[in-house]
């Protein structure tokens, strides 16, 4: 059985928030749309029932996310617990504890992982993140490289900070063994008219045209109809993914995510802050599976795309 919204559209995977909390202190970071720190976080156990529930209704991949998962001291529990119902876990990471953790993680059932990594330039990324972490991390993509493959690099593209680095990023993505990801900085409505969102805002249409030229092979991915380019190298062919929402009614017609917040909501949007369903009361006062579902289902119905 699958949930389809009002829109036709799948509910085919959960982006679960396991902590507010982070490492990191990146300027533009969005903590995946929850607006407020909340102290509540839900528990291993919890977070294993909400997927036990999701998977009957046919949802088999999932995404860890935060914060920055791995400052949970029980992240490999959580990972343990919530896979033997998945076909796909992976985990989206600022990738500071990947050196001692890729393997254990592995182990424990994580499939793959997405590593932020906005600059190979110490400066930038400390100026971007607010730590002095880069090697470190790339310390830890090698890790991953090796046990968690496909790795996938975050690269948030901003003017001013990174847009330089976009080629050399395509180049170590080759060189690794990694597929780099660029993101177009993105915000609700209601930011994009600030000087913030003004000031960093990096368009990626012109090279994603680029990246069309020079593709020897390009694909279309299911989820939010992203194209994947295939591109030469003088490290072999670098795989690019595009990440860009802003505007584009495509990318939200194919969304296929439901998120679950740190402090146990349904959310339906990454941008939207009026659409949360609590779940984690029911779950506390012993709700059946049935009447979880119940939740969910509700939390589908309100589900609609952001830009249309
Ligand atoms: N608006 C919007 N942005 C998204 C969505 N999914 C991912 N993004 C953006 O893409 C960035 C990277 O996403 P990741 O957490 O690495 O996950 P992903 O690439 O979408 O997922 P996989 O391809 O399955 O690994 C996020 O920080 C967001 O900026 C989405 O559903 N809506
Ligand atoms: S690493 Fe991720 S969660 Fe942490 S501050 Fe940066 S963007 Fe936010
Ligand atoms: S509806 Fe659009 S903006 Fe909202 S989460 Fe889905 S793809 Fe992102």
């Amino acid at each position: 059985m699958t949930l389809y919204d009002r829109f036709g559209r799948p509910v085919t995977n959960l982006r679960i928030s396991v902590t507010q909390e982070c490492n990191y202190s990146c300027f533009f970071c969005h903590r995946e749309g929850q607006r407020f720190r909340a102290r509540l976080e839900l528990t291993p156990g919890e977070i294993e029932r909400i997927v036990s529930v999701a998977s009957r209704l046919g949802i088999r991949k999932v995404k860890l996310t935060g914060g920055e998962p791995t400052v949970r001291g029980d992240i490999i529990e959580i990972v343990r617990r919530i896979k033997p119902y998945l076909v796909d876990l992976s985990m989206t990471t600022n990738g500071s504890r990947l050196r001692e953790l890729a393997k254990p993680l592995a182990k424990a059932g994580l499939n793959r992982v997405n590593v932020s990594l906005h600059s190979l330039k110490p400066d930038v990324y400390k100026r971007i993140t607010g730590v002095d972490m880069l090697e470190t991390v790339l310390e830890g993509i090698e890790e991953a490289v090796r046990y968690l493959s496909p790795v996938k690099l975050n690269m948030t593209v901003m003017k001013g900070l990174n847009e330089g680095e976009i080629w050399d990023m395509v180049d170590f993505a080759a060189r690794t063994g990694a597929i780099l990801q660029l993101i177009e900085l993105e915000a609700p409505r209601e930011v994009e008219e600030t000087g913030f969102f003004r000031r960093y805002f990096y368009p990626l249409k012109p090279v994603e045209r680029k990246l069309e030229e020079m593709a020897v092979e390009v694909r279309e991915r299911r989820m939010h109809r992203r194209k994947k380019y295939f591109i030469p190298t003088d490290h072999g062919t670098a795989e690019v993914e595009v990440v860009r929402a802003m505007h584009n009614t495509v990318f939200c017609a194919n969304c296929t995510r439901l998120r679950v917040t740190s402090d146990g909501k349904f959310k339906t949007c990454l941008l939207r802050n009026d659409d949360l369903i609590d779940f984690v009361t029911a779950l506390r006062k012993g709700a059946s599976d049935s009447e979880l579902i119940d939740i969910m289902r509700r939390a589908v119905l309100i589900r609609e795309p952001y830009w249309k």
